[in-house]
């Protein structure tokens, strides 16, 4: 057998919690969800937010809309969520339907209320390198990598996915901890051969075995951020054989990073108190 190490989320947010509990037990905050449409992982995310809200006693509100609503519509629920003064936090989820414009929307946002750096003036702050509050699910792969002491510096780092949510704003941040980064994305040509020069694979796509075991190098860190659902389970980007032949760590789905974004929200929540 190899000798491996699985990258669990749970010891690291054992630790992130630990911290939380104390923040929280002395102030009164509110995270708001706010979710348009049916999409799987947004709802699983939803649901494991308000979780972990409850958990360490953060009040929770969830505001759904449905698919077919207007930018009028949204904009106005919105912008009456940002201006309850009850409401600490607002964690809008991705993706929004298409008639929706995603930026217009954010906009209404109060930005110190913006959890996951949405807010055009946030994600520019970000962008720009003068702020530390990125999104949430990038700093959650970035907490883990770190917890376990998987070196970044000078390490060839594939990024497989540029979507705004995962994979531009974490490709920004492994830039800044100094790994040499390369960006795939679905047209990339002759991936395979890409990725088995990789010592660090993250992947964020959103697409069941995207990266297969042929397509890798003997020991590499494999970092599985990709969520679909696949026979009713969900799954990540990254084959199980990829895995558990190949890498010498590996975050398995579920477990992984997943356990951790929530907490990144909650952390960011503690800005506001
Ligand atoms: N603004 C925004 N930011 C996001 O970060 C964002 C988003 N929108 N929209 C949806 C996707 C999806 N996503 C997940 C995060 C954690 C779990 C999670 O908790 N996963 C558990 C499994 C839970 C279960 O299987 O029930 C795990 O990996 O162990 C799932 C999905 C964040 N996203």
């Amino acid at each position: 057998m190899k000798r491996q190490l699985v990258l669990e989320g749970k010891p690291v947010a054992d630790a992130i919690r630990e911290k939380l509990v104390s923040q929280f037990s002395e102030c009164e905050a509110t995270l708001a969800t706010f979710i348009i449409g049916n999409n799987a992982p947004a709802h699983v995310y939803k649901r494991s937010l308000l979780k972990c809200a409850e958990s360490l006693g953060v009040r929770t509100r969830d505001v759904e809309l449905p698919e077919s609503v207007t930018q009028q519509e949204a904009e106005a629920s919105l912008r009456a969520l940002s201006d309850d003064p009850a409401v600490t936090g607002i964690l809008p989820l991705m993706p929004v339907p298409p008639q929706i414009k995603q930026m217009t929307l954010m906009s209404c946002l109060d930005p110190k209320k913006d959890m996951d750096c949405l807010h055009p003036l946030n994600s520019g702050e970000f962008y720009l390198g003068i702020s530390p509050w990125g999104p949430c699910t990038p700093r959650a792969c970035i907490a883990l990598l770190d917890y376990y002491h998987i070196p970044l510096v000078g390490k060839r780092v594939v990024m497989v996915g540029y979507g705004d949510v995962v994979g531009r704003p974490l490709t920004l941040m492994l830039v800044d901890r100094h790994a040499t980064v390369t960006v795939c994305r679905s047209k990339t040509k002759n991936l395979p051969n890409i990725l088995s020069q990789a010592d660090v694979i993250l992947s964020a796509v959103g697409k069941p075995n995207f990266i297969t075991e042929d397509m890798v190098r003997e020991n590499c860190v494999l970092v599985d951020i990709g969520l679909s659902s696949l026979d009713g389970k969900m799954v990540g980007d990254i084959s199980e054989g990829a895995k558990l032949k190949k890498a010498a760590a590996y975050t398995p789905v579920p477990g992984g990073v997943g356990v951790l974004s929530n907490l990144m929200v909650m952390e960011t929540l503690t800005r506001n108190l």
